[in-house]
């Protein structure tokens, strides 16, 4: 498993070697000594508490999704179809505050994104359906949600198909403006 930096400061990739035979194929998704040779911390991996799955028709967008607080880890990868994820770092003191870059994440290089505390997260599915598993090492508390609308004209993400549908939540989420002035 190859481990590539991003743009974005301290965010990674991890890029692992499918197997490829008649029957299909396999894949490692994690694995534990690279995980923490790579975050440079011995016990990291174990701080992931929850395991979360969702399913997306094409052009579903969700997000963008940030928490307050300490904020959250994240580990982001999708098993099934693909999706164009979209981070923005939210870190006052980061050398990349204010930036934002896309990834691909699919079932045909299965890159796995680890993501540290302080970002938005989103997604838009690009097959008919798309999945995108993620470990956090926070147990989900609604009441520190924080999100940005998708469609902010300043933070001007690119989605690249037209959006089928989103959640109530997403669709009434504050502007990036007011995002920035709460930070
Ligand atoms: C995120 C989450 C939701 N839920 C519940 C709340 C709600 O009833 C239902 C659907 O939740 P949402 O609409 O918030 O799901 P969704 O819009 O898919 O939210 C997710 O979006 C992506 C982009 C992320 O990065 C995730 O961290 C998460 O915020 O599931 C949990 O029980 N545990 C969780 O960890």
């Amino acid at each position: 498993m190859r481990v590539e930096t991003a743009e974005l400061a301290d965010v990674l990739v991890f890029v692992p070697s499918p197997f490829h035979d008649e029957r299909g194929f396999f894949t490692r998704t994690f694995d534990v000594d690279i995980f923490e040779d790579a975050i440079g911390r011995k016990g990291s991996a174990a701080s992931f508490l929850q395991d979360s799955q969702s399913r997306s028709a094409r052009g579903v967008v969700r997000g963008m999704h940030g928490r307050s607080g300490r904020g959250e880890a994240k580990l982001v990868r999708c098993p099934n179809g693909a999706v164009f994820d979209v981070l923005v770092d939210i870190r006052r003191q980061s050398p990349t505050f204010g930036q934002k870059q896309a990834f691909r994440l699919d079932d045909k290089e299965f890159r796995h994104l680890y993501v540290p505390p302080g970002f938005l997260h989103g997604f838009q599915a690009l097959t008919d359906t798309a999945d995108v598993c993620y470990r956090i090492d926070r147990p989900h508390d609604p009441s520190e949600d924080i999100g940005v609308a998708f469609d902010d004209a300043d933070l001007a993400i690119a989605w690249p198909e037209p959006v089928t549908a989103v959640s109530a939540r997403d669709a009434a989420a504050a502007s990036w403006k007011h995002l920035l002035e709460s930070l």
